[in-house]
């Protein structure tokens, strides 16, 4: 598999812009905490590395990953001034369809949203198999998810902001 022994948030070959201007918000799913937890302290830490102020970081937790396009629409329509929101949650395939619900349900909720406002909202969600492949990938051997979400975020705000 392409990601067998990848890093997926190496960004050592990019460049990263100061993210010390923009105003971020996280929206945290409750579901699968253990993940998301993780998921979210990494895009928390990646923001500050790259200068973001911690004033200028707003994060809200909603009951699972289904909530997350509907709190980003709150989000920017209560905080116009936000740069970017970042969502992050974790989908775990169960016994039933469930997962493909969600999963595309959020997936192209945070894609309208993020074009309805004309603001980058990132999609920061694992969608995984097995709780495994979701620990690989929220500061594990894969790398962090949220970190991903994190830097992507940065650099959307910085392209819509100097364009
Ligand atoms: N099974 C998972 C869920 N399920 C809950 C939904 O996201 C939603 O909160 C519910 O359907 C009510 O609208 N959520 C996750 O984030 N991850 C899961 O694995
Ligand atoms: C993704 C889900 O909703 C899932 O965890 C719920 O499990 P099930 O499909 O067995 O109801």
């Amino acid at each position: 598999m392409a990601t067998q022994l990848k890093n997926l948030s190496d960004f050592s070959h990019t460049t990263v812009p100061d993210a010390s201007p923009y105003k971020f918000a996280i929206a945290v799913a409750e579901w699968n905490a253990e993940i998301t937890g993780s998921l979210y302290n990494g895009a928390l830490e990646k923001l500050l590395a790259y200068g973001a102020k911690e004033d200028n970081i707003l994060s809200v937790a909603v009951p699972g990953s289904f909530e997350l396009s509907g709190a980003a629409e709150i989000l920017l329509n209560k905080h116009p001034e936000l740069d970017a929101v970042i969502c992050l949650g974790c989908v775990i395939q169960g016994e039933t369809r469930h997962f493909d619900f969600i999963c595309d349900a959020v997936a192209n909720g945070v894609t309208q949203v993020g074009i309805k406002h004309a603001k980058p909202v990132i999609f920061g969600v694992l969608t995984t198999d097995d709780q495994q492949q979701a620990i690989d990938r929220a500061g594990g051997k894969h790398g962090n998810k949220g970190d991903e979400a994190a830097i992507t975020a940065i650099k959307m705000a910085h392209m819509a902001a100097t364009l």
